[in-house]
């Protein structure tokens, strides 16, 4: 998968941008401040809904301006994996790249969004369609934070491999609102029945597939860590399904904590308490990790999903690494380049200059773009002839 054109109208503080990459390494550099971020943020916000540095409506749109909009052109090949819709149909075409578009307006509190030039239902069908997995100073808290993030990139990858995810996600979030809403109005139990059976109904399967998607991620990461953090050891990872499930069924979990749950206004049990944990041969705990490590952990992370999907789906999603030189030392850059870039991977890179690791780049093809002043110029292509 490879964007062939960004636009970005009225995002922080670009008026309206316009950016043509190449497959492969694109680099973006600027000053602090220009707006080299908030071009991989729009990226991400057509990708994730929102933004690697918060929602919309902490800032993201241009002040002074209603709305925010993003428009996104990527060539894709059709899935050949098992997330493919007619996977193992005998009339399958094989697989050929195709040109898909989105566009996404957003105020902050409403949104619109068309998908190959269809209005969209749910912001979430612009997140299925365009895949980008993004690499960011705050990304560590995909190790050192708490299960919010580690449950988003679990269901990020379930979202783009499997098929009915969405649809258990949704079913899931649903009841769990309304059952929480009937916590809070102290409803009766034979009101709350029908949501328990509900949230059991989609959690159990919802918690199937995490576990699974887990284990299949378990040998990409473990390669990864091995290559970029190595001495740590991943011992193991382990996924904690948010009850004891070796005990009891979701269903009977919600009925012993009914009395609970009333009294707190809220669900405490059931898979939106999930989380997963690494635990490392070499050390004690997350805890013991330096910072660069916890920061590269995270990076393999977001590599081993990438890597997975691109095994399931027959191509890489988008990579965005945002101050990429900040984050990593030179020979780390290097090797996660060199990596990114030899899969075929297209790699959006931004930096004050050009990271040191592409000091005599000559693994691939460089797209170089320059933000200044609101304005983003296309410089030339570095590195050897594109083949
Ligand atoms: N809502 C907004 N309206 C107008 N300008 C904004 C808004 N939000 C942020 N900005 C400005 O837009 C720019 C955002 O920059 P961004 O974080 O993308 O820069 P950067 O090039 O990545 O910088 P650095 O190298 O310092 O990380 C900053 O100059 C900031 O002051």
């Amino acid at each position: 998968m490879h964007v062939t054109r960004l636009d970005l109208r009225q995002l922080r503080r670009f008026d309206e941008v316009t950016l043509a990459p190449g497959s492969g390494l694109n680099l973006i550099t600027g000053d602090n401040g220009a707006g080299k971020t908030s071009v991989l943020e729009g990226l991400h916000l057509m990708a994730y809904g929102r933004s690697f540095r918060g929602r919309v409506r902490d800032g993201l749109v241009r002040a002074g301006h209603p709305a925010l909009e993003v428009f996104v052109q990527w060539q894709e090949r059709v899935p050949a994996g098992p997330g493919r819709v007619d996977a193992g149909r005998a009339d399958a075409p094989a697989a050929a790249p195709r040109l898909r578009k989105a566009g996404l307006r957003h105020s902050g509190q409403g949104w619109s969004g068309r998908l190959d030039g269809n209005a969209v239902a749910h912001l979430g069908e612009l997140c299925a369609a365009l895949a980008v997995v993004s690499f960011d100073p705050g990304s560590h808290i995909l190790v050192s934070g708490g299960g919010e993030p580690r449950r988003r990139f679990l269901d990020w990858g379930l979202f783009h491999v499997e098929q009915d995810f969405l649809g258990l996600w949704r079913r899931y979030s649903r009841a769990l609102r309304q059952r929480n809403a009937l916590l809070k109005s102290r409803a009766s139990g034979g009101q709350l029945d029908a949501w328990d059976h509900e949230l059991a109904e989609a959690g159990e399967p919802l918690t199937r597939a995490r576990e699974a998607y887990l284990d299949a991620l378990a040998p990409h990461y473990t390669a990864l860590l091995a290559d970029l953090v190595p001495g740590v050891g991943l011992g193991s990872l382990r996924y904690a399904p948010g009850w004891r499930r070796d005990e009891m069924s979701l269903a009977d979990a919600l009925l012993l904590n009914r009395d609970r749950d009333l009294a707190s206004g809220h669900t405490s049990a059931g898979p939106h308490r999930a989380d997963w944990a690494l635990a490392f041969a070499g050390l004690p705990g997350r805890e013991a990790l330096s910072r660069g490590q916890a920061k590269l952990t995270a990076l393999a992370a977001l590599l081993a999903q990438a890597e997975h999907y691109a095994a399931q789906r027959g191509e890489w999603p988008v990579v965005a690494l945002d101050d990429l030189a900040s984050e990593l030392d030179r020979s780390h850059q290097r090797r996660v380049l060199e990596r990114l870039l030899a899969s075929g991977a297209q790699v959006f890179v931004t930096g004050t200059e050009a990271p040191p690791a592409l000091t005599g780049w000559d693994a691939g093809p460089m797209h170089v773009f320059h933000v200044k002043h609101g304005t983003v110029e296309a410089g030339d292509t570095a590195g050897p002839a594109v083949p």
